[in-house]
């Protein structure tokens, strides 16, 4: 752990679906990986009332469950460090929170040490406001790190109407906002590929590059979780939210250093030169059957499937698209990226393979980056066709463990004060100038089949090269 000093760190929404899922089993990697400060508790937050015990059988559950098991001598440890705080948190009760974090700053193991804060609010967006307000009424803000889940604003009001209470109480460097996508082993590949490799540098332009597509079909369904997705659907849940900071993972300059500020500067900067979104180049769709769900109206508009077509107006991209696909399900579930290269314009080779050339990136489970080639047909003749060359990413070679499931390296950053793979306010601000055309007037849904690979109209979007397969 680069930052070792004793940390608190409280969990708001402790016993919700987030926190079962991905916040307590990431903790409890973090804690095998023994990549957690030699001091440390976790307060669990909620509004009911709770014992330490029955939290930590809460936790037990969700780590059988969801994470690596508890049978073990990690979890021993691990159960001992948590607590839990009941009776809810709100500017005018705030519960028995401030005389946990007190009991625990007089533990005997922090001995009255300062001690690094973190809280990480994971509970309905809709009580975001309310609980950052009450933080700083309780005098919890000074010199904590706070972590918001997404989406962090669903529409440019909700969104400068939360960043300004966020501000009243945060300064910028306090705030930490989870996109997950950016915690992936290859999203950071996106970056590190490219500055660490000349090679590959050079070829990261318009002069180069023809299409970049950023394609994450889902076989997914949403019956777990109806009501929130069907407030919400997959432009907000997934469009303007992960694919966006992936596309700007690709888009962005080369940032002055790989330092937390300049990469997240980099990044979040050049989401400004997004255009607005033009409503002919986007195709909404919705799965037949989805309005059967239970949760969800039978009239629901919602969509359940978008395919954009957008573009970056800076001198290293202009007029090259960048493709976006995603949807719940589909026939096939993937987490692409792929730059696919131009074909030489004049050369002795008059006929090579469509999409011959690629760099695709994988973003799904440990990840991938595979590169395709035109190469001869092996046997007589000079025959031409297209090959893989594959590296998934748990085979390199690793002294220290492997790589870390995202919402774990989300959180060793907090803990180590490294904001580079968050997101910043200015980049949301124009995350929600690039989408209001389309929030504002959507396009008509197009229904889909279950199974398919949604609706038809879009494959005009990514023409010529087609949605790109690293088996096609
Ligand atoms: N679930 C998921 O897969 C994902 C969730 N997220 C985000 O994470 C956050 C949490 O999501 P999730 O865990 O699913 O949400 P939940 O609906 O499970 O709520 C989390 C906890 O918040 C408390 N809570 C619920 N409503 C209120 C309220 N009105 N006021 C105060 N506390 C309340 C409850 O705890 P108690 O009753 O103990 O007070 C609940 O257990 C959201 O912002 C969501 O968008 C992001 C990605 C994926
Ligand atoms: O945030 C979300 O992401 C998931 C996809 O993420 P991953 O963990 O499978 O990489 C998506 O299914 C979900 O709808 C969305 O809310």
């Amino acid at each position: 752990m680069a930052d070792d000093t004793p940390t608190v760190f409280v969990l708001f929404g402790s016993t919700g679906d987030l926190a079962k899922r991905m916040v307590l089993p990431a903790f409890f990697e973090l804690a095998h990986r023994d990549l957690l400060p030699a001091r440390w508790r976790l307060i669990g937050n909620g509004r009911g009332q709770r014992t330490d015990d029955e939290f930590r059988d809460h936790v037990k559950d969700a780590l059988d469950e969801f994470g690596t098991g508890t049978d073990n001598d990690t979890w021993r440890t691990f159960a001992e460090n948590l607590r839990f705080a009941g009776g809810g948190f709100t500017a005018d009760d705030p519960g028995a929170l401030p005389d946990v974090i007190d009991e625990v700053r007089n533990d005997d193991d922090f001995d009255g040490d300062d001690v690094q804060l973190v809280h990480y609010i994971a509970l309905p967006p809709a009580t975001f406001t309310d609980y950052t307000r009450a933080l700083g009424e309780h005098g919890l803000a000074e010199g904590s790190r706070v972590v918001y889940e997404k989406p962090f604003g669903t529409s440019q009001k909700a969104f400068e109407q939360l960043d300004a209470a966020v501000h009243e109480v945060f300064d910028e460097q306090q705030v930490y906002r989870i996109d997950h996508f950016l915690g992936k082993e290859s999203t950071q590949n996106l970056h590190i590929l490219r500055f660490a490799n000349g090679m590959f540098a050079g070829l990261w332009n318009r002069e180069h590059v023809e299409q970049v597509q950023i394609d994450v079909p889902e076989t997914l369904d949403i019956d777990d979780r109806a009501e929130f997705y069907d407030a919400t659907g997959a432009v907000l849940d997934m469009l303007v939210t992960h694919l966006f900071q992936v596309a700007a993972e690709v888009a962005m300059e080369p940032p002055i250093s790989l330092g937390a500020d300049d990469l997240q500067s980099a990044r979040e900067s050049v989401i400004a030169a997004f255009r607005p979104i033009d409503t002919d180049e986007v195709v909404l769709g919705q799965y037949r059957g989805y309005r059967e769900t239970e949760g969800i109206a039978d009239d629901s508009t919602t969509d359940t499937y978008v395919a954009a077509r957008m573009w970056v107006d800076t001198d290293r991209w202009r007029d090259v698209p960048f493709v976006m696909r995603t949807g719940k399900m589909l026939g096939a579930s993937a987490q692409r990226v792929t730059l696919v290269f131009r074909r030489p314009d004049d050369g002795p080779i008059k006929h090579l393979p469509a999409n011959g050339a690629a760099l695709t990136f994988d973003l799904s489970g440990d990840g991938a980056i595979d590169v395709t080639l035109t190469v001869k047909k092996p046997g007589p003749g000079e025959d031409l066709t297209v090959g893989h060359l594959e590296l998934p990413l748990e085979t390199v070679a690793t002294s220290d463990g492997g790589g870390l499931s995202p919402y774990s390296r989300l959180l060793y950053d907090v803990l180590d004060g490294d904001r580079s793979l968050f997101t910043r306010p200015d980049g949301l601000a124009h995350v929600w100038e690039v989408a209001a055309p389309l929030l504002d007037n959507p396009p008509a849904i197009a229904p889909y089949e279950a199974g398919s690979m949604g609706p038809g109209a879009a494959d005009d979007l990514a023409a010529p090269v087609g949605w790109f397969t690293t088996t096609s």
